[in-house]
């Protein structure tokens, strides 16, 4: 499913009506049947429903989904927000067929009627404002959208709660708070981001007749189980563990022997063929009991650096620590071009220097930081990251020519040619230290059985975050879980998403 930023939205309403001949009215007869349809999941026969009608084409959505459910017998209140004049074109002509079939439609003068009508209902339906929103909003809406917000009600919105922005890089706004939002489409970016996400609710994509083949591709897209299921590679029967990947982990140390443990046995228990780890000697003892299969290298001794050659795959970084005495080690990771090399936690703030040097690579290099890491990495705040994930990834990932996978929740994975896929899945039970170590494992595992490292990376994460959903939907609870028992999980995940 792709992701679209406003622009490209309109872009694609163009398509449909040049290329295909669809009209705009009948674009958003086919938007407002199918948003209602849509909604009608949140709706029950007995409720009172007012529809919020604004000034645009998400408010000519609002005429279509009143007279819909007018047609089927629902107690619907329309109420058009904004002056008749302020109606125009493809909206105007819904009003119209509206009217003409016989339904009324109240004016707003003051709040004061809305807030009685609002306090009557059950069900309001936000067809104010959709994609065409610029900046914060304006009255009348600022106070319609209190209004509904602070009402026990339950709020539906259409395409976009009115006020959030639909693309990255907008902060300063008021919103309608939804429970549910019927996007038209396409999600637009703000449905990824952490700070416009909260205003959407829960949320589903309709479809309303726009050709898939004429569309251009955004190069952005939600990654979900169906694609999984798609490229996710089968285990050959005449398999041996040298088909499945030999992998080198490079981490850990006294003080934090879990995280390479972890990174370890995730990667085991996703599929690798042989697992090597190079850590600090010490920590060995508290390594090797819970990650049995592993073998251990020498190396680490004095700054040593292990013996690099002969793997199918790094990683490097987790429990290392950021000495900087250490970052001998980096250097000869990037010199061993032609081994794929993923970076996470220490590893990137030891990496921050040599990023230039990534270039000489041959092989890919995967960088995994969360959005702190991120900022380390890039020179950016934290906020500024948060703000504009799509645009800040897609700028490191093709400048440095890496992929890079950004974690939350909702994980952004870039190319280094800029192409980008979401993954939404996981919850807050992630949110723990050792979450991002499991993560590692399961990418490094990926990687070395497959060609594709896009894919292998999507998936990776994909299966993270769904074994966290698995496990906190049945069993444990986001507060208790574990990233050791994401990893005790996976086997489920896989048994779900293997063909
Ligand atoms: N052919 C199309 O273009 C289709 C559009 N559709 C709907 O149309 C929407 C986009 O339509 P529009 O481009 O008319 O945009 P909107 O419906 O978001 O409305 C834009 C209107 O809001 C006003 N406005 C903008 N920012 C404001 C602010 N901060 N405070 C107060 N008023 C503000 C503008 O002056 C303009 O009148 C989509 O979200 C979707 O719901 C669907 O009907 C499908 C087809
Ligand atoms: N609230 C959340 N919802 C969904 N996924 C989350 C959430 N918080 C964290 N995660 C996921 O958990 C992992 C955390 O990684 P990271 O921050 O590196 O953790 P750590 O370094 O502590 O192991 C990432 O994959 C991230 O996407
Ligand atoms: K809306």
């Amino acid at each position: 499913m792709d992701i679209v930023t406003a622009q490209e939205m309109y872009e694609r309403d163009r398509v449909a009506m040049e290329a295909a001949g669809l009209d705009g009215k009948m674009l958003m007869e086919n938007a407002g049947r199918a948003v209602t349809y849509d909604l009608l999941r949140h709706i029950r026969k007995e409720h009172t429903i007012v529809v919020l009608i604004g000034a645009g084409n998400n408010g000519g959505d609002g005429f279509v989904i009143a007279r819909t459910l007018l047609n089927l017998g629902y107690d619907v209140e329309a109420w058009q927000v904004v002056p008749d004049a302020k109606i125009t074109g493809d909206a105007e002509a819904h009003k119209r067929i509206f009217q003409a079939s016989g339904h009324p439609y109240r004016l707003l003068k003051s709040s004061e009627d809305l807030n009685t009508s609002l306090g009557r209902a059950d069900v309001c339906i936000d067809a104010m404002l959709g994609i065409g929103v610029k900046g914060r909003l304006k009255e009348p809406y600022v106070d319609i959208v209190r209004l509904c917000n602070e009402k026990s009600i339950v709020r539906l919105a259409v395409d976009l709660p009115s006020g959030v922005p639909a693309d990255e890089g907008q902060e300063d706004f008021e919103a309608f708070q939804a429970h549910y939002t019927s996007i038209i489409e396409a999600p637009k970016q703000s449905a990824f981001l952490q700070h416009t996400q909260p205003y959407y609710g829960e949320w589903s994509v309709v479809e309303i007749g726009i050709p898939p083949k004429q569309l251009p591709d955004p190069r952005r897209r939600l990654w979900d189980g169906a694609d999984v299921k798609r490229t996710l590679p089968e285990r050959d029967a005449h398999s041996h563990k040298g088909s499945h990947g030999k992998g080198l982990i490079i981490g850990g140390s006294p003080l934090m022997p879990g995280s390479v443990a972890m990174t370890a046995r995730a990667s085991l228990r996703s599929g690798a063929g042989l697992i090597a780890v190079s850590t600090d000697p010490e920590a060995i003892p508290a390594i090797s009991p819970y990650v049995q299969e592993a073998t251990f290298v020498e190396g680490r001794d004095g700054g040593q650096v292990p013996d690099l050659e002969g793997y199918d795959g790094i990683a490097f970084g987790m429990g290392f620590g950021r000495d900087s005495k250490k970052e001998n080690v980096v250097e000869r990771l990037i010199e061993e071009k032609e081994t794929p090399l993923l970076v996470d936690a220490d590893g990137l703030y030891l990496l921050k220097g040599f990023l230039p040097a990534l270039e000489k690579r041959e092989a890919p290099t995967v960088l995994t930081p969360h959005p702190g890491e991120f900022a380390h990495l890039s020179g950016l705040s934290i906020k500024e990251i948060l703000n504009s994930p799509f645009s800040h990834s897609k700028n490191f990932a093709e400048e440095h020519g890496v992929y890079l996978v950004l974690k939350g929740p909702s994980t952004i994975i870039t190319s280094p040619d800029g192409e980008q896929r979401v993954d939404i899945s996981g919850n807050a039970g992630l949110a723990k230290g050792g979450s991002g170590d499991v993560l590692s494992g399961i990418l490094l595992s990926l990687m070395m059985q497959t060609e594709d490292v896009w894919d292998a990376l999507s998936n990776g994460c994909f299966l993270h975050g769904t074994t966290a959903d698995l496990l906190v939907q049945d069993g444990h609870s986001k507060v208790d879980l574990l990233a050791s028992d994401v990893i005790e999980g996976l086997s489920r995940t896989f048994r779900t998403f293997s063909s």
